[in-house]
């Protein structure tokens, strides 16, 4: 089983570093790891953000650790040369669309979510993102008008096909769940989203054991932020999933926290080929400090662990891991601790190790 790991820039490496140790942890058999450059290292390195010899590395892999890409030394570069390019480019050319963002509660964390903690104890949704369509891929540009204005244009598509892989998909996650679906979209207002509302509608028929809901994107960030619990399994486009993912985190308690897998169609002989990040990026603000939580990206490894090496017990193990640190009370900057980034590792390593 070969894993390619690619920590990226600002905190990824540190984040990707404890994701490891836990892995090296479970000391599973016949595990070969890569590493790759992407990212504005890769840029600084390679003369781009995701190398070639980078993106063979990720194919020819089983599945992808990633850590975050970003720098703002590099927000003034050409936009095909900017860090941030390096993850939509794997997301496409690897054919990553379902994007799976899991947000639970955590036991002894519900004082530190953004809402009032009865609220936040609800909390156990999954974000399935449509991750290779929508205002992200289709054409853009910067023109000048005749007025000598300068104007930004990005164009919104989804096609009916697009819509219906990523339907199917949050459909049998649902199904696997609490069998509810609420579809996300702003159909009252864009064409896109009414092919999206449509599609949605006429995948649902072959799921007639999933209870269906359409909400408009403005309604679901304030019902996420009223009444998590109604939520079970959201389905929605790339920009929406973006924005509402971030929004979860916070009702959890951190952005620290929240882990995700990329799949698509192809299968290899462990299980589905998968990216797996944390949902938030290199937090400048805070890189090369030891500040960072790892969790993210360590519950992004059981996530990994389940989806493309067929590994239910160690990601079961790996999140009780995590779940229980919270518990005991392991707090990083974020949550209002001091744990460093190493220390939440050091931590997640002893429970581990003590669970069966
Ligand atoms: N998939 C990715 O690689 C990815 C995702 C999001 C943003 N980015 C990039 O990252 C750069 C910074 O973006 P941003 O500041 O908007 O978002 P961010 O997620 O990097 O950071 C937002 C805030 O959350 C904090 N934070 C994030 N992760 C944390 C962690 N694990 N532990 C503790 N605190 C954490 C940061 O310190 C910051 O205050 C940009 O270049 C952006 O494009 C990359
Ligand atoms: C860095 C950026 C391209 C990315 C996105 O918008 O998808 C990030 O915000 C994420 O959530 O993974
Ligand atoms: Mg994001």
């Amino acid at each position: 089983m070969k894993i390619a790991v690619l920590p990226g820039d600002g905190i990824g490496p540190e984040v990707v570093r404890e994701a490891l140790r836990v892995l090296d942890a479970l000391n599973l058999p016949g595990l070969v790891l890569f590493e790759g450059d992407v990212g504005a290292i890769a840029y600084q390195r390679h003369g781009h953000p995701l190398p070639q010899e980078t993106l063979d590395m990720a194919r020819a892999a089983d599945a992808v650790l990633f850590g975050a890409v970003g720098d703002p030394s590099c927000d003034n570069l050409e936009r095909h040369l900017r860090p941030e390019q390096a993850i939509l480019g794997l997301r496409a050319e690897l054919g990553l669309f379902a994007n799976l963002r899991p947000a639970t509660t955590f036991t002894g964390l519900e004082h530190m979510s953004g809402l009032r903690p009865e609220i936040a104890r609800e909390i156990d949704l999954l974000i399935v993102r449509e991750l290779n369509g929508d205002v992200y891929f289709g054409d853009k540009g910067i023109r000048t008008r005749d007025d000598g204005e300068r104007e930004g244009w990005d164009m919104m598509c989804y096609s009916e096909s697009e819509v219906r892989r990523i339907a199917h998909v949050a459909f049998r996650a649902a199904r696997k769940r609490g069998g509810r679906l609420t579809s996300v979209d702003k159909a009252n207002v864009l064409e896109t989203s009414q092919v999206w509302r449509d599609t949605v509608i006429e995948v649902g028929k072959e799921y007639p054991d999933v209870a269906l809901e359409h909400m408009y994107v403005d309604n679901a960030a304030m019902q996420l932020v009223k009444s998590p619990g109604q939520f079970d399994t959201v389905v929605t486009g790339n920009l929406f999933g973006d924005i509402l993912s971030d929004q979860a985190s916070m009702c959890v308690g951190s952005i620290g926290l929240l882990p995700s897998a990329s799949l698509g169609e192809r299968q290899t002989e462990y299980g589905a080929f998968g990216l797996y990040e944390p949902i938030h990026g290199s937090a400048p603000d805070i890189a090369g400090q030891g500040k960072a939580n790892p969790m993210a990206t360590i519950l992004s490894l059981a996530m990994l662990l389940r989806h493309s090496m067929g590994r239910e017990e160690d990601a079961v193990r790996v999140e009780r891991a995590v779940a229980e640190c919270l518990a005991d009370g392991v707090r990083g900057g974020d949550l209002g601790g001091r744990a460093t980034s190493r220390e939440i590792g050091d931590s997640v390593v002893s429970k581990l190790l003590t669970l069966s």
